[in-house]
This record gives C-alpha cells, sequence and structure tokens, in this order.
C-alpha cells in the first residue's frame, strides 16, 4: 500500500525532524495518506496505536509531523481528531491528502462466511460497511479495533473475533482468508487525511488553498449562527466544511469546525479572520494549506485582493485629510 512501510525495528534517527507519526501497523490507510508526503520519504515512520499518541508525539517533539484521518466521506469528520485539534494548544495543518478507501472481509484460514458471529474492526471503517453487514451478517458482534490493520492482526493474536474489516492490501501483511471484497457501503469512499505539526510557519499560497479554524459562538440567541456565517459570506468566502461538536462542559455548548476556501495570506480570508477574532469567545486557527484535490475555487472579483487593497489605500486617504483638517467626501 505505501512506497516506504514503517519498520518499527529501525534504529530511531538522531533528529526529530527525521521521524513522521502516524497510526499503525504498516499497511493502515494512514500510512498510505504518509506515502503521498514528499518530505516523508526516506525518513522514520513511527506506527502508533491513536490519534492521541499520534498527535501527543508532535507536541513533546518525538517527531515532526503526524498524519491523521480527518473526514471520511460517508462517515463525515473524525470526532476523535477533531476534538483533539479543538483542546491541544499550537497544532497546525501543513497539508492535506486524499486516500480512496475499500473495504474486506477477512479471517483466519479455514473460517467461512457461516462460522462468523464477531467483526473486528475500526469504528470509522465499521461505520462505511453496515449496509453489507446487516446482509451478510444480520446477527453479527462488533469489537473494535484500533486501525484496520491491527484488527486483521488480533485474528493471529488471540482475539476472540472471528473476521476483521481490513484494507485489501492486508494480505501482503498477513496470511489471511479473504471471506469478501468490496464491503463499503460506497465503492467511491474517500477519507480525507491532514498532515500535523507545531511548525509557525504556514506553507505558501497556491491559489488552490483551504483555511482550517475552530470558533465557538459568543452567546445562545437567534441568529448567533447566521452572524457566524456572515464573516465568510460577506467576504465571498465558500466553506467546503462545517460540522460542530460538543464543547463538553454543559448540554447545548458547541464549537464549529471550519474549512473555508482560501489562504490566511488571502485578503478576504484574513479580513474574515478578524471579522471572526472580534465576534467570537474563541477562534482557533488550524492553518492554511494547499487542498489535495488542487480545485482553484471560483470566487466573485470584488473580494480580490487587489480590490482589499485599493478600498485601504482610499481609507488612508480620508485619514490624511481629515488630520490636515480638509476631509474629503469624495
Ligand atoms: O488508517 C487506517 O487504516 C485506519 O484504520 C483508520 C481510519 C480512520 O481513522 O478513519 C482511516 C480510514 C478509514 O476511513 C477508516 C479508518
Amino acid at each position: 500500500m505505501s512506497s516506504a512501510p514503517a519498520d518499527p525495528t529501525a534504529e530511531l534517527p538522531a533528529s526529530v525532524d527525521e521521524v513522521y507519526s502516524f497510526l499503525g501497523p504498516s499497511g493502515t490507510f494512514t500510512e498510505a495518506a504518509l506515502a503521498q508526503v514528499p518530505e516523508a520519504r526516506g525518513k522514520h515512520w513511527r506506527a502508533v496505536n491513536n490519534v492521541g499518541e499520534a498527535l501527543a508525539d508532535v507536541v513533546a517533539g518525538r517527531s515532526v509531523a503526524a498524519m491523521i484521518a480527518i473526514e471520511n466521506s460517508i462517515e463525515g469528520g473524525v470526532s476523535v481528531a477533531q476534538d483533539a485539534l479543538a483542546t491541544i494548544p499550537g497544532l497546525r495543518i501543513v497539508g492535506e491528502y486524499l486516500v480512496p478507501v475499500n473495504f474486506v472481509l477477512v479471517a483466519r484460514p479455514g473460517t467461512t462466511l457461516a462460522d462468523v458471529h464477531t467483526v473486528n474492526a475500526h469504528p470509522v471503517a465499521y461505520a462505511q460497511c453496515h449496509q453489507w453487514l446487516d446482509a451478510h451478517l444480520p446477527a453479527h458482534g462488533h469489537l473494535p479495533a484500533s486501525s484496520n490493520v491491527a484488527a486483521a492482526a488480533s485474528l493471529f493474536e488471540g482475539s476472540t473475533a472471528d473476521a476483521a474489516i481490513a484494507p485489501p492490501g492486508i494480505v501482503d501483511h498477513h496470511d489471511v482468508t479473504v471471506l469478501a471484497e468490496n464491503i463499503g457501503d460506497n465503492p467511491n469512499a474517500v477519507t480525507r487525511f491532514v498532515l500535523v505539526s507545531t511548525s509557525r510557519s504556514v506553507p505558501e499560497p497556491t491559489g488552490a488553498d483551504k483555511t482550517s479554524l475552530i470558533a465557538e459562538l459568543p452567546d445562545d440567541r437567534p441568529g448567533s449562527l447566521l452572524d457566524l456565517l456572515e464573516q465568510f459570506s460577506t467576504r465571498g468566502i465558500n466553506l467546503s466544511l462545517i460540522e460542530s461538536r460538543p464543547i463538553g462542559d454543559a448540554l447545548g455548548r458547541y464549537r464549529f469546525v471550519i474549512d473555508a476556501d482560501g489562504h490566511i495570506h488571502d485578503e478576504r480570508v484574513a479580513d474574515a479572520l478578524l471579522g471572526l477574532r472580534r465576534f467570537s469567545p474563541s477562534v482557533i486557527f488550524l492553518g492554511s494549506y494547499p487542498r489535495a484535490d488542487g480545485v482553484r475555487v471560483a470566487f466573485d472579483q470584488r473580494y480580490r485582493d487587489d480590490v482589499f487593497t485599493e478600498a485601504r489605500a482610499w481609507l488612508e486617504t480620508l485619514v490624511d485629510d481629515a488630520g490636515a483638517g480638509s476631509a474629503s467626501h469624495g
């Protein structure tokens, strides 16, 4: 699945810049996402057990960056990742990667579908295979796993599960029997991954960029969410994602996870951030980075950089005039 599979026995490199953390073991979709990062090629890939451990590596300086799943086209946002980005200070998204995901049902050799009572699977993968499971194993039980590859590996490590949901490439890693192929509800499912670091330097704008933010509403009143959305709509900014997550301190309190088209170095995006900052009690800037699909989203020409610059120059003219005691009304 990946060009540079992790080698857990490899010696730890001298510098932390050489280490990338990812959800292991080798063969996961997360590893396939890391394989898309040119800077990670030839470096040490540290396989960890969950998103929290991957991000803790970055915060503690054990790795330069961590690859984490953030959104699936069927399941939506990966809540554990969204919540971690909202609560762990200092994290920045520096890249976005897409991996098509499809799944097989595997078992120990000799097992048939009729023998399967319990299925081991990562919760995000499990949620993408409901239709097939309901149709073919309506009475099965689910045993959660830390990753899809870990689910398959556990079949040989004393797991009580009879089968596991895994990536098709699992046959290269374990001596499993494939009981069924393409068991995902949607053959075109895609998972979006992000590379997270603590670097304060923002990737250069490419013209096809995304800005990720997490913001809270100032108060619980009619129109509050509309006020938040207006910060973007009045600057001609499209949102590709907006999801609510409970803040966790009381019922009915939410924070909003937002992906906006554009880069913080785009005048319209910077201006929306200023508006958001004035309005919201908590704005987390998670980063501006190139879109994985490279799509340059069209926007209304009234929100071009030079239109903002020209308007600011006009404002400065007014201030100069006023200072000289001859305010212009032009
Ligand atoms: O990377 C893997 O293979 C995983 O098991 C994790 C994960 C996820 O966390 O969303 C990745 C992609 C799939 O959508 C399902 C599970």
